[in-house]
């Protein structure tokens, strides 16, 4: 399948190529490039899971123009993501990185710490929606999380939602990855490849939902797979 794939919703070549060499490579970290090569090397296709540079990049613009000091990371694998995060906080700053695959955190685990900025983060070694759940349990939680970036199993993002709006402060955000899943989305579901249906069916019961949801305010952005913004209103 990998040959068939193309996470990046950009389809002109030729443009995507210009974007990434202009603006992207010149501006991404020493270690968040070296993370990413590491990560093609060891994983291969499946190293598509890392956040592609354009949007490492408008996930750190939107970070600091929030002054976001508290987050929470929901699907870590290497850490692409996370260590783009990592060095968009102030020094003090915190992320509950949460992943039940420690063994992919390790993995990128000495980028970030080259970086300097290991000491941000609280790794849990466990799925989301039991952190989550005990995070909101613990009474002293809710509503102090900054922003959230979603980019874990996508057949939990409903539920995930409830509970990451309780726990996000009014007026912070939660960013949902690959929202619009290669596209599909926008496909009939016959001309769909099969590894890619299910997929694409939690993707649009998701999008339909977060459209009718009045508690956020709404924003998505074709970058990468598709990223959705969604503010806390209330
Ligand atoms: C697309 S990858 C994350 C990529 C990462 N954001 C980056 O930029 O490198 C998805 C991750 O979600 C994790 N995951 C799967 N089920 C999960 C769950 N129930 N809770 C938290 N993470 C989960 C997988 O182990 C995988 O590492």
């Amino acid at each position: 399948m990998g040959d068939k794939v193309e996470k990046i919703i950009l389809k002109s070549p030729a443009l995507l190529k210009y974007i990434f060499e202009t603006s992207c490579f010149p501006r991404e970290h020493e270690q968040l490039k070296q993370l990413r090569e590491a990560t093609v090397e060891k994983y291969q296709f499946w190293s598509l899971m890392n956040v592609p540079v354009d949007e490492g990049l408008l996930l750190s613009m939107i970070l600091k123009l929030m002054n976001a000091s508290k987050t929470l990371e929901l699907g870590v694998f290497t850490g692409y993501s996370l260590l783009t995060t990592a060095l968009a906080l102030p020094h003090d700053g915190k992320i509950t990185a949460i992943d039940p695959d420690k063994e992919a955190y390790e993995f990128g685990l000495p980028y970030i710490q080259r970086a300097g900025v290991d000491h941000k983060i609280n790794f849990c070694h466990s799925d989301a929606l039991t952190v989550l759940n005990d995070l909101i349990a613990n009474g002293k939680e809710e509503g102090s999380f900054d922003f959230a970036f979603v980019d874990a199993n996508k057949d939990a993002y409903i539920k995930y939602h409830d509970l990451l709006l309780k726990l996000v402060k009014v007026g912070g955000i939660i960013a949902y990855d690959n929202t619009l899943w290669f596209g599909t989305v926008a496909e009939a579901e016959e001309n769909v490849e099969e590894f890619a249906k299910k997929g694409r069916k939690h993707l649009l019961q998701l999008n339909s939902f977060l459209a009718a949801d009045n508690r956020i305010e709404l924003a998505l952005v074709s970058i990468g797979d598709g990223l959705t913004l969604c503010r806390r209103l209330y």
